[in-house]
């Protein structure tokens, strides 16, 4: 194990489960001080990536190197703090000795107090686990991943069931570790929480990686321009008739049409020439959602 080695590397590691191949000749290094988001959908390989990074598992290929050492011997895992997706509390404990048992484990924890402050579990401290709701104890959950001031720190879907204040409450969080040098990886179902965090998008799919590079990069990639419109109900069906339209959606807050098209002046040419008549016109850059949703449903690469 070496000091400047990265966090992650990932060299072409495979990892199969009987006839599923998870991961299939991954590489993927992560630099001291990224804040990387791991996207795909159900059974892409993001957990089981994670798990071979944080030695839980082995590699049936390839390697795997924590900070430069074997992610399997304990003296690797010492710069380590994760969370996974599941996380058993014990339930008759209290949030406060919870977090102390954890900072025993470590030479240099963090301060009790300002963990708990730092995540907003600062009036549930003497609350036993048992107790807790499932985002407060997702919540601790992830606290306890930083309780020994981590390097790296590995969170596979640390919001899932939290609302949108605690998410957010959560999100700070990261972003003051990570601005003090943390590194960050996270898989999240909500592509709104990696555009809000990452500065890095990794997007895996099928066990191959699709997409990697800082998120506008990866949002440009797939050169998809969102159109959204407004137009009569007796003319909505014209608009399934126009070229270059590669998906179609309604907007939930405004009930406008929404068409992803690679060219959207042709588009809004062909519509004016079609005599479509439409109201409130908007162009804009597809999200990373939209973004993600074309790259994951191309074929993998062979
Ligand atoms: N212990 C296991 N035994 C058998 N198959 C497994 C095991 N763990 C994972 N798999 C399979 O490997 C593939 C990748 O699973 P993985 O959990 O890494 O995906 P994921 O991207 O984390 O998905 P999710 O977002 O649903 O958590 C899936 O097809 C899954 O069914």
């Amino acid at each position: 194990m070496t000091s400047t080695a990265p966090p992650v590397e990932v060299d072409r590691v495979t990892r199969r489960f009987d006839a599923t191949v998870a991961l299939d000749d991954v590489s993927l290094t992560v630099q001291e001080g990224e804040l990387v988001g791991l996207l795909g959908p159900n059974g892409a390989g993001k957990t089981t990536l994670l798990s071979l990074v944080s030695g839980v598992r082995r590699a049936d290929s390839g390697t795997v190197r924590l900070f430069g050492g074997d992610p399997r011997d304990a003296s690797s895992r010492i710069h380590l703090g994760t969370t996974p997706q599941e996380t058993g509390l014990p339930p008759t404990l209290r949030v406060r000795e919870v977090a102390e048992f954890v900072a025993g484990h470590y030479p240099d924890p963090l301060p009790t107090g300002e963990l708990l402050e730092t995540f907003g579990l600062t009036e549930l401290a003497q609350r036993q686990t048992g107790g807790l709701s499932g985002g407060q104890k997702r919540r601790l959950a992830v606290a306890l991943a930083m309780a020994g001031r981590p390097r790296l720190v590995l969170l596979d879907e640390p919001t899932t069931g939290l609302d949108v204040d605690a998410r957010h409450v959560l999100w700070d969080a990261l972003r003051s570790f990570h601005a003090r040098g943390v590194t960050v990886v996270v898989t999240s179902h909500y592509l709104e929480e990696i555009e809000a965090l990452a500065e890095r998008v990794v997007v895996v799919d099928r066990g191959h990686v699709l997409a990697d590079g800082a998120l506008r990069d990866v949002v440009g990639r797939v050169h998809l321009r969102r159109v959204t419109l407004a137009v009569p109900a007796d003319s909505e069906e014209r608009l399934d008739r126009l070229d270059g339209v590669v998906g179609r959606d309604t907007d939930p807050v405004s009930g406008r049409h929404v068409l992803l098209t690679p060219d959207a002046d042709a588009l809004v040419r062909e519509v004016v020439t079609a005599g479509v008549p439409f109201h409130d016109l908007e162009v804009r850059s597809a999200s990373l959602e939209e973004a993600f949703l074309s790259l994951t449903r191309r074929e993998v690469p062979a």
